[in-house]
């Protein structure tokens, strides 16, 4: 084992990646953190096993535990990309229209890592592919050639073509991460980061009034009590986010925030009891202008930590539901008087938490625009 290149087969070599891990766990979503973990404990624990084979000097048994670890590694890299796959296509189900297409009217979607996600899982998966039938030929050839050739095999021989393999996999890995990350779409946080980390301070969550009322259940802090803290009014009046809001919506004329005395203008939805949820229902325009519903997700996370609430907004559509998981940063911009929308029931020990914004063209109000909204106010507990 005194190759160079067996370095590869060196356990500490794997501990140095755990320690790497936290920094990839930050970097990326977390399903791609679960599936790097998972390949680097199945390397720690297979290149164990094959460090005890390479001290025997039974060759059939050593070409037996580099073919083992050589199928184990495609199961394992097969295995992480399709649970990744996975994921992504969950959280994907029923996002197949931008601002772009039919109903950008009525309902737009911006993640920006959604595209992200779904770039990183194709290039990966290409990559690791084209790179595996690559290897794998390169491999079997060694294999072959040790075969016909017992006795004059070395070890370094072996290792140094299995360790070129396990390199190559790994270097795979990280260019492409690498790569996805320095071209990731820039995103909504990105773009807007200094107002959303002012935006951290979520205890007033804590005091949100709760309310039953016609099937919806769940708390909400209204805008006279948010204005205790500037961010949310201050992101709610940002030109550039405002900007956002209308290219997402599609909408020709300005939009304006309305006069602090309403109350749904600026709002948090605070989810965080078991069955908390809103029915299907369209948002009643109390406004003379268009008006749109912005939910901008700020915590939304289900009793593991790792994913999303159940509480995900779903639109009615073409005969059935889509639904969106709503992933923190996430905006979702509705026509909400012209889309049948509902949020689904929150599960135990999930919490998901909503800033809520309304727009509109013309903030003027007819007498009985007016009335029905201090009704609305009335039944959300404002
Ligand atoms: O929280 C959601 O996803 C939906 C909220 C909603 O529809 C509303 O507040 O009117
Ligand atoms: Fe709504």
């Amino acid at each position: 084992m005194g190759s160079a290149a067996s370095v590869f087969l060196d356990r500490k070599v794997y501990l140095a990646l755990m320690v790497a891990l936290p920094i990839l766990a930050w970097l990326t979503p977390p399903q791609f953190a679960i599936a790097f973990t998972v390949f680097i404990l199945w390397m720690i624990v297979s290149s164990a096993r094959l460090q005890k084979a390479a001290g025997d000097d039974d060759v059939p048994a050593k070409l037996a535990a580099y073919r083992r670890q050589l199928f184990g590694m495609m199961v394992v890299v097969a295995g992480a990309l399709g649970g990744m796959a996975l994921v992504t296509y969950t959280k994907m189900r029923g996002v197949v229209r931008g601002p772009q297409v039919e109903n950008a009217e009525l309902i737009g979607l911006y993640d920006g890592y959604r595209g992200f996600r779904l770039g990183y899982a194709v290039i990966i998966t290409v990559f690791s592919v084209l790179w595996g039938i690559l290897q794998t030929k390169r491999t079997l050839a060694c294999t072959d050639s040790l075969e016909l050739t017992k006795m004059q095999a070395t070890e370094d021989m072996w290792v140094g073509s299995h360790s070129k393999n396990l390199m190559g996999g790994l270097v795979t890995l990280w260019t492409t991460t690498l790569l996805m990350l320095s071209i990731a779409p820039t995103t909504l946080a990105q773009n807007l980061k200094p107002l959303m980390s002012t935006l951290g301070d979520l205890r007033m969550a804590a005091g949100a009034t709760r309310t039953q009322f016609l099937g919806r259940k769940g708390g909400a802090v209204p805008y006279s009590e948010l204005r205790r803290q500037p961010s949310f009014a201050a992101l709610y009046h940002h030109p550039q986010f405002i900007r956002l809001v209308e290219s997402v919506a599609g909408c020709t004329s300005p939009l304006r925030p309305l006069p602090p005395a309403h109350e749904h203008a600026c709002s948090l939805l605070v989810y965080s009891q078991e069955g908390d949820s809103i029915p299907y229902h369209y948002d009643r325009n109390y406004f003379q202008g268009k008006t749109f519903t912005v939910l901008l997700t700020l915590v939304n996370r289900d009793a593991s930590q790792l994913l999303t609430s159940a509480n995900a907004t779903c639109i009615w559509l073409e005969g059935g539901d889509w639904c969106w998981s709503t992933s923190p940063n996430s905006l979702v911009v509705m026509h909400g008087e012209s889309v049948l929308h509902k949020a689904n029931p929150l599960r135990r020990r999930e919490r998901r938490v909503v800033l809520s914004l309304v727009y509109t063209t013309d903030p003027n109000q007819s007498p009985l625009q007016a009335a029905r909204q201090r009704v609305k106010d009335w039944s959300w507990g404002f």
